[in-house]
């Protein structure tokens, strides 16, 4: 199957899953992590679903998938242990324009979901294809071993001085040269190891010529908040 990979923005929009069985409950569980708002309508659900409705964090209907649970979605996924009622949650979907999974079905999908690792805003998405969704799953524990926690804040620390430098000289021609000189600088494994005293000197010396003084100590402040605020949130 060939694909075009996409990240999408589903941040605080409604999404529908249809079945609350294991499989639903993983989906429910990566669209919150994208920060939709997540309906389920399945006729049972897994005690996680019911502990998150009960909690607020999901909406969830006891009911029989009908087309007009589509009102207002912007993305569908069909969980459902019953082949005709995922064909017709496709179908449905597709007649209004809405982008449509149906897990283990490539032939019903608009888009297939990847297998994911996540560090704080780093996303590795993993597909193949159809191919070998077993392979896909390995594939992403092998490269959750490969990048580690460090990579959440490690990666804030480069969107903040990326943002920096933008801010004071965007379209400067050797932006490139600095952006590409940190990412290949030491500073991934002095994240690693936490340590600040490096992390400031490095970050001196890489762009402590460039930007103004106040801007250099704003961003001091905020690397080192980086291990002061609670890491597990950023994690
Ligand atoms: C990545 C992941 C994301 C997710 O679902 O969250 C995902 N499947 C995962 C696991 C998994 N799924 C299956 C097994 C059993 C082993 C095996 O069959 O290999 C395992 C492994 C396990 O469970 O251990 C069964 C299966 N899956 C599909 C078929 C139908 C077919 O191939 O025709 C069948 C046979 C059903 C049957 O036997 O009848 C089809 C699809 N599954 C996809 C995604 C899409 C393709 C992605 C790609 O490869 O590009 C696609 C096309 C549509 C879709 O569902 O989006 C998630 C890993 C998450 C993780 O752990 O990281
Ligand atoms: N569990 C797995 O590891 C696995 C692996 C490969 C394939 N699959 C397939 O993925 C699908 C989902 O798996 P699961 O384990 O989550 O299934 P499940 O049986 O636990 O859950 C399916 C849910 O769909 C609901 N449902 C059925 N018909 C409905 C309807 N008309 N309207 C609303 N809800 C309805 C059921 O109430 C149930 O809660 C199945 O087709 C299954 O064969 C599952």
């Amino acid at each position: 199957m060939r694909v075009y990979p996409v990240f999408l923005n589903i941040d605080g929009r409604p999404c529908l899953v249809v079945g609350g069985g294991a499989i639903g409950e993983r989906k429910v569980q990566d669209l919150l992590l994208a920060g939709a708002r997540v309906s389920v309508v399945s006729r049972e659900a897994t005690p996680t679903l019911l502990d998150l409705a009960r909690r607020g964090e999901i909406l969830y209907r006891q009911e029989n998938f009908t087309p007009e649970h589509l009102d207002g979605m912007v993305l569908v996924i069909g969980a459902t242990n019953n082949l005709q009622t995922n064909r017709e949650i496709s179908a449905a979907a597709q007649a209004r324009g809405l982008p449509v999974n149906i897990v283990d079905a490539p032939a019903l999908c608009t888009f297939i979901v990847p297998a994911t690792v996540r560090r704080g805003e780093l996303t590795l998405a993993i597909g193949t294809g159809g191919q070998s969704p077993a392979l896909a799953k390995k594939l992403r524990q092998d490269l959750e071993q490969l990048f580690g926690s460090e990579y959440g804040p490690y990666l804030e620390l480069l969107g903040a001085v990326r943002a920096k430098v933008l801010a004071s000289r965007r379209d400067h021609p050797d932006n490139l040269t600095v952006f590409t000189n940190i990412v290949h600088s030491p500073l991934l494994e002095l994240v690693r190891n936490g340590d600040r005293e490096g992390i400031r000197k490095l970050l001196a010396t890489l762009v402590g010529a460039i930007l103004p003084p106040v801007e250099m100590a704003e961003l001091q402040t905020q690397a080192a908040s980086l291990f002061t605020n609670s890491l597990p949130t950023r994690l």
